[in-house]
């Protein structure tokens, strides 16, 4: 049975925008996932760890076939794929790919917590998943984006429109 489930990305390190691109069509590329929608991108301040370079975040939806694990084991290959050390907590990176929903699911494992514990204090993650989810009240959650967004009006302003992104132009990700 397939699910909709809605990914972060964020990259602040390279060409960032190169990086969500070839997350994007990687992510495509993999069996049992589609890629239904992409949000904008916004250039973000960072977050947690504050002395890095700014952000590109978006988010994506995808249709999939894959267990929420599965998933995240497949965002992780993908990380690494495009060369993501980590070193800090919260520090720089190429890309970073969250779970943040998984259609209506709750998921908390060692490893792995659905909705994503970060999603409601994330102005970066809020305002692209608020373009392309479709919802009201978020799952697992008791209220809608726009009322956590609210709470979050200082962290907004440090969210701002930067473009788009045109991953489907050249499809073969393996080739770059
Ligand atoms: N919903 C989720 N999406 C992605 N990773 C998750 C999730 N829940 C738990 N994790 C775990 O978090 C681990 C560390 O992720 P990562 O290094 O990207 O953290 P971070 O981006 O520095 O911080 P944060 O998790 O607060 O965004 C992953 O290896 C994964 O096992
Ligand atoms: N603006 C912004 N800040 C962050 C981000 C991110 O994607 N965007 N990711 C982090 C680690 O999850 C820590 N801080």
């Amino acid at each position: 049975m397939s699910v909709t489930a809605y990914l972060g990305l964020g990259s602040n390190q390279g060409d960032r925008a190169e990086n969500l691109r070839q997350a994007i069509r990687k992510l495509d590329a993999q069996a049992g996932i589609r890629v239904l929608r992409v949000s904008p991108v916004y250039e973000t301040e960072p977050f947690g760890y504050v002395e890095q370079e700014v952000f590109l975040n978006m988010a994506v939806a995808v249709e999939t076939d894959l267990s929420p694990e599965q998933l995240l084991e497949t965002a992780l290959a993908v990380e690494r794929e495009l060369g993501r050390v980590r070193t800090i907590r919260w520090g720089p990176r190429t890309i970073d790919i969250d779970l943040l929903l998984y259609g209506t699911s709750s998921v908390s494992l060692e490893h792995l917590v659905i909705p994503h514990p970060g999603l409601s204090l994330r102005a970066f993650v809020l305002v692209p998943l608020r373009d392309i989810w479709e919802g009201g009240v978020l799952p697992g959650h008791d209220q809608t984006i726009d009322h956590y967004l609210f709470l979050l009006a200082e962290d907004h302003k440090g969210v701002r429109e930067w473009g788009a992104i045109n991953w489907e132009i050249g499809s073969d990700p393996s080739a770059s």
